[in-house]
């Protein structure tokens, strides 16, 4: 059910207290994530702009500094010190890459993948060079998408496809897959 706030109290779930989204570049984890937080009454914070804080450059300005090794572990480290409570948590689109960050995340929180057909994504996506995604040379978003996948998949307490959906729509299915005890979970796995 949308909204349902007992939802917050009741569900045991929720004692963990975050949600964590992750999920390829485009999959909207920044766009539903603060609109989730706003329906459930938590915090919000946008991992991408912790990493931009915390070094004092713009994300693109980090790669081209430090190359892409070097921005993925910054990512690690700054993912893997999230310290926070009641707080939807977009991380961004390469946190995968980083395994001390995602145990880190699955402590704190509930981890969502918000999956999106490829085709969706190239649409909603443009110039990936432009966009600054974490690509090898000669990697195109095909090749990225095949990647992530499994990666995606196997760090997830809970799989959300949102390709088809609209932002409200994907608040629901997030909340309604949360409810739900027979949803993906890979815990203890
Ligand atoms: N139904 C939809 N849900 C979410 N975003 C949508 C939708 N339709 C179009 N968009 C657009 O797709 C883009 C999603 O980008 P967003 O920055 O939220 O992705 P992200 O998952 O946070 O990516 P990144 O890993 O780069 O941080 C936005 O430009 C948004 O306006
Ligand atoms: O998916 C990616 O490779 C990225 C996504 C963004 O959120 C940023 O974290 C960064 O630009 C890399
Ligand atoms: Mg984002």
């Amino acid at each position: 059910m949308l909204l349902n706030h007992k939802y917050i109290a009741e569900d045991k779930e929720a004692d963990m207290e975050n949600i964590t989204l992750i999920g390829m570049p485009g999959a909207g984890k920044s766009t539903v994530g603060i609109v989730l937080a706003k329906v459930l009454g938590y915090d919000f914070i946008d991992s991408d702009l912790l990493i931009q804080k915390e070094e004092g450059k713009l994300l693109w300005q980090i790669m081209r500094d430090e190359g892409i090794a070097g921005f993925n572990q910054i990512e690690e480290r700054v993912n893997s010190q999230i310290n926070v409570t009641h707080s939807v948590i977009a991380t961004g689109g390469s946190v995968i890459y980083g395994p001390k960050a995602m145990e880190h995340l699955r402590s704190i929180s509930t981890v969502v993948y918000l999956k999106v057909n490829y085709r969706t994504l190239r649409r909603r996506l443009g110039d990936l060079n432009k966009r600054g995604v974490v690509l090898k040379p000669g990697q195109s978003l095909s090749d990225l998408y095949q990647e992530r996948t499994p990666l995606y998949e196997q760090y997830a307490h809970r799989i959300v496809s949102v390709g088809g959906k609209n932002v409200q729509q994907s608040v629901e299915e997030i909340i309604n897959a949360l409810s739900d005890s027979s949803a993906v979970d890979t815990r203890g796995q």
